[in-house]
């Protein structure tokens, strides 16, 4: 873990989001307290041009549109031909319109991870899953979904719930982390995508990048629990708080 987060926090690597418009501010702060630069584009005409200066890409399909979605294509597109590796955050992916968006995307270009809840990454396994997540007693399915979710796209997946599930379809891995204030907010999964985006720009080793990303989300997460437990607007603040304090633990200490 602290080896990807020093790489992070020396290389500091640009990370360019096509972001949601609900959660943006957000996932620019989690890239920036772990070291990483975030840069937000709207603007078909610099894809290319801001897809040459960053490390990684990250596609967030939260707000998407008709109007959008020559945004996510020529970001895509522009990132494969270049070999920048894809993140891509399939919000609410199985309802029709959306559904048949991402489809459309996975035909147009090439991601390098998936990262969702168990509802969304269960679309991808053509399975139906409860729309909040697992209970734990459901581990086993969550785990298949997300590994026949890698078989099925060909990319790393990273299943965010109760227990994160990363898989590239052959090994697996599982990060448990009890913070259940994660879960309330609003955009800790977008974050969590962005923070892929910073791991994945330091190695090629995505199976790594996913279960650190989980890791130091979770731990954060934790850790900002402790100090208030029933108080989700303050949890924000301390999240970041603890992501930082963690991206720079080897230089306090
Ligand atoms: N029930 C839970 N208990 C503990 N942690 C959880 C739970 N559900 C999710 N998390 C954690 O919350 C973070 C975000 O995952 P989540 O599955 O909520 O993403 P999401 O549904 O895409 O969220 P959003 O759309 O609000 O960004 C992850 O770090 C995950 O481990
Ligand atoms: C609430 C919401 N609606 C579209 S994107 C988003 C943020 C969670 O992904
Ligand atoms: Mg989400």
């Amino acid at each position: 873990m602290t080896t990807l987060l020093t790489n992070i926090r020396e290389q500091q690597p640009l990370v360019l989001n096509v972001a949601n418009l609900v959660t943006m501010q957000r996932v620019a702060d989690a890239i920036n307290v772990l070291g990483a630069s975030p840069l937000m584009t709207d603007e078909v005409a610099e894809a290319e041009e801001l897809v040459a200066i960053a490390d990684a890409v990250v596609l967030n399909t939260g707000t998407l549109s008709e109007a959008r979605w020559p945004l996510f294509v020529a970001v895509g597109q522009a990132a494969n031909r270049q070999h920048k590796p894809v993140v891509l955050d399939p919000v609410a992916v199985g309802m029709p319109y959306r559904a048949q968006f991402v489809t459309r995307l996975l035909e147009m270009i090439t991601v390098d991870v998936i990262r969702g809840n168990a509802a969304e990454i269960g679309w991808f396994a053509g399975v139906t899953v409860a729309g909040q997540g697992i209970d734990a007693h459901e581990t086993d399915a969550h785990v298949a979904n997300a590994v026949n979710a890698a078989q099925q796209t060909g990319a790393t997946i990273v299943q965010t719930g109760v227990i994160d599930v990363i898989t590239d379809g052959q090994s697996t891995r599982q990060v448990t982390t009890n913070s259940l204030l994660l879960a309330v907010n609003v955009g800790a999964g977008d974050m969590l995508s962005g923070m892929v985006g910073a791991f994945v720009a330091v190695t090629d080793d995505y199976l790594l990048a996913g279960e650190t990303a989980a890791q130091v989300l979770g731990q954060a997460g934790e850790q900002a629990t402790a100090q208030g437990p029933n108080q989700p607007g303050t949890f924000v603040a301390t999240l970041f708080d603890a992501l930082y304090q963690m991206a720079q633990a080897e230089v306090i200490a």
